[in-house]
C-alpha cells in the first residue's frame, strides 16, 4: 500500500447555504497527484482546508498525520501557492524570498543557504536581482513555487500553477513539478486536462463539491471506451445537435465539419467510434455527475 501523505475524511465545507465541499473522502499518497475539476467544484476550498487557512467545519483532514484542527502543527509540512499568487513589485526576486523568509521564522543562516538554492533550482538566478514587476508570468509563478518551497515542506499544493502561461512555459512549469514530486508530494489543481496528463499518474476529479472519480488517469480514459464518437454535419446543424450530445471538439472550415461527442448511453448508429482521450473521460464523467444532481 503506498504511504498516504494527505488523509481526507468525510469532509463539508459551506460558505453560508453555499456548499462547497461535500462529504468528500479521499487519500492522497506521496507523489504527483492531480486534482481536476470545472470552475466552482471546490477544488480552492479544499485545497485552503488542507492548508490550514480554512476552518475544516465537518469531517476531519491530517498531513502527514498532523490535523488542520491545529494550523501551526500542519503548517511546517506544507507548502502553498494560491491561485491569485501576488508579491511586492518593488522587491527582487531575492529581497522577496528573504522578507517572506524572515516572516516565516527561518533563520539568517537557513535563509543564507536556502534562498540561492531555490533559485537556482527554480531556473531564476539569473532574475535574483530584477524587480517582481518585471518579472514574466512564468518566472512569478516559479518565484511563487520558491516561497513555498521556503521551508522545505514535505508537501506542496499547487492552486492553478499553469493558469494563464504561454505554452513553452506550460512545459517548463510541468517539468519542473515533475522534478519535485520525486522528493515531495505535489498536489496539482487544474481545469487543463492537458497538464494533469503529461504530469499526473493518479487524479480526483471533482464536480459541485463532490469527489467525481478517484484512480489511475489511464483507467479514467479507459472508462470512456466505447462513449466517444465522431461524425460528420453541416454547420447549420451543429446547434441543434449541440442541444442533444455533449460535444467534446469541431473541426474542419468547409461546408461541413467533423464533431466529436460523448454518448454516455451509447448512440452507435449515429457516428464512428473513437478511442477516447483523457479529456473524454473527463468530461463524461463531469457531464454523468452534472445529470445525477439535476
Ligand atoms: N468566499 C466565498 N463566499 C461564498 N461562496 C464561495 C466563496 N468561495 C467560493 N465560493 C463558492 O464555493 C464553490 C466552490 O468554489 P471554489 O473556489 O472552491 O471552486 P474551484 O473548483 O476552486 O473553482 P475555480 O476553478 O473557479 O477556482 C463555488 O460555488 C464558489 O462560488
Amino acid at each position: 500500500m503506498p504511504e498516504t501523505m494527505i488523509e481526507i475524511e468525510d469532509l463539508c465545507q459551506s460558505y453560508g447555504r453555499k456548499v462547497a465541499v461535500d462529504h468528500l473522502t479521499l487519500h492522497i499518497p506521496r507523489g504527483m497527484f492531480g486534482l481536476l475539476g470545472p470552475n466552482g467544484a471546490g477544488k480552492t476550498t479544499l485545497m485552503r482546508t488542507i492548508a490550514a487557512l480554512m476552518r475544516c467545519q465537518q469531517g476531519a483532514v491530517t498531513v502527514c498525520g498532523a490535523s488542520v484542527q491545529k494550523p501551526a502543527a500542519v503548517r511546517p509540512h506544507i507548502g502553498y501557492l494560491p491561485q491569485d499568487f501576488a508579491l511586492y513589485p518593488n522587491m527582487t526576486a531575492e529581497g522577496a524570498l528573504q522578507y517572506l523568509g524572515l516572516l516565516s521564522g527561518l533563520s539568517a543562516a537557513c535563509r543564507r543557504a536556502r534562498i540561492p538554492a531555490l533559485l537556482e533550482q527554480m531556473n531564476l538566478a539569473e532574475q535574483a536581482h530584477k524587480r517582481v514587476r518585471a518579472l514574466s508570468g512564468g518566472m512569478l509563478r516559479r518565484l511563487g513555487i520558491a516561497q513555498a518551497l521556503l521551508h522545505d515542506p514535505e508537501v506542496l499544493i499547487l492552486d492553478e500553477p499553469t493558469a494563464g502561461l504561454d505554452p513553452e512555459e506550460r512545459v517548463r512549469l510541468r517539468a519542473l513539478l515533475g522534478e519535485l514530486a520525486e522528493q515531495k508530494t505535489v498536489l496539482l489543481s487544474t481545469h487543463v486536462v492537458g497538464d494533469i496528463e503529461a504530469s499526473c499518474g493518479e487524479v480526483a476529479v471533482m464536480d459541485g463539491g463532490r469527489l467525481v472519480y478517484c484512480g489511475a488517469v489511464e483507467a479514467l480514459r479507459r472508462r470512456a471506451q466505447g462513449k466517444v464518437y465522431e461524425t460528420e454535419l453541416s454547420h447549420g446543424s451543429l446547434a441543434a445537435f449541440r442541444a442533444h450530445h455533449p460535444v467534446t471538439a469541431v473541426s474542419g472550415t468547409g461546408k461541413s465539419c467533423t464533431v466529436r461527442f460523448l454518448a454516455p448511453e451509447e448512440d452507435p448508429c449515429i457516428g464512428r467510434p473513437c478511442e477516447p482521450s483523457v479529456e473524454d473521460a473527463y468530461l463524461l464523467c463531469v457531464h454523468a455527475a452534472g445529470g445525477e444532481r439535476q
